[in-house]
């Protein structure tokens, strides 16, 4: 796997499930302006209110393949491991996958990520612990803290003036 930073915005991405790991992949994207559609049966109380404030839209039903034919990006998060492995089957070759319950399946895996300012941090572990990646982050956090997003910045403000002198 190659680690790539997508662009989100304005993309359409098909969340299956309304649960807790699904609101954990959902929170980012929303920030980063994709259009979300989530389809679950059931959904927890901060998903449900996030489709009453229409910032996301919600069917309460299982998923089917229509669904996702036109996502750019693909989140598997139900509570049903066939239906996660489903969904990675019937995706289009050219469709973006993420499967939450099984690291061996889909073509894309979520890191542990923090952000300072610009500079983002993100660890993977392929799938062998999850836990690991989530505690090396948090010793990156302490090495990297607050303050390196200003200096980033300052790095940015005068890159930016000497293309512009070029
Ligand atoms: C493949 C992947 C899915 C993907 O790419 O979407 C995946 C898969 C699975 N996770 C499982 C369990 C746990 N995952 C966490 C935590 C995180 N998991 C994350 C990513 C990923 N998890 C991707 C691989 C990334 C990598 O390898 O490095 C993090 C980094 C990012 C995020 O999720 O936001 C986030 C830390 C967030 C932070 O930084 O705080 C914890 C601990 C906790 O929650 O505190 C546990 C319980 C402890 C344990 O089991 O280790 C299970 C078993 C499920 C079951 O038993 O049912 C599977 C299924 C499988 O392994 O196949
Ligand atoms: N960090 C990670 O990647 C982690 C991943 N997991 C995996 O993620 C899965 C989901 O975890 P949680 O959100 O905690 O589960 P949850 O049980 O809170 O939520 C599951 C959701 O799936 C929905 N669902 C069930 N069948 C469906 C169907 N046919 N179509 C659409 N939606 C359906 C339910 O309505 C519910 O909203 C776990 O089963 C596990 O495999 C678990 C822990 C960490």
């Amino acid at each position: 796997m190659l680690p790539f930073f997508v662009r989100m915005t304005g993309k359409k991405v098909v969340i299956a499930g309304g649960g807790r790991i699904a609101y954990r992949r959902l929170l980012p994207l929303l920030h980063e302006g994709a259009y979300i559609t989530v389809i679950s049966p059931e959904a927890i109380d901060a998903i449900v209110h996030l489709a009453e404030q229409k910032r996301i839209t919600w069917h309460p039903r299982p998923i089917e393949p229509t669904d996702y034919s036109d996502a750019f990006l693909i989140i598997a998060a139900t509570n049903d491991p066939h239906v996660n492995e489903q969904i990675a089957t019937y995706a289009a070759p050219n469709q973006l996958v993420n499967v939450a319950s099984n690291h061996l399946l889909g073509n894309v895996h979520v890191p542990a990520s923090f952000s300072r300012g610009k500079l983002q941090i993100a660890i993977t572990t392929g799938g062998a612990s999850p836990a690991l990646a989530k505690e090396i982050k948090k010793q990156l956090e302490q090495i990297f803290d607050e303050s390196i997003a200003e200096h980033v910045e300052q790095l940015y403000k005068q890159r930016q003036k000497q293309k512009e002198e070029h």
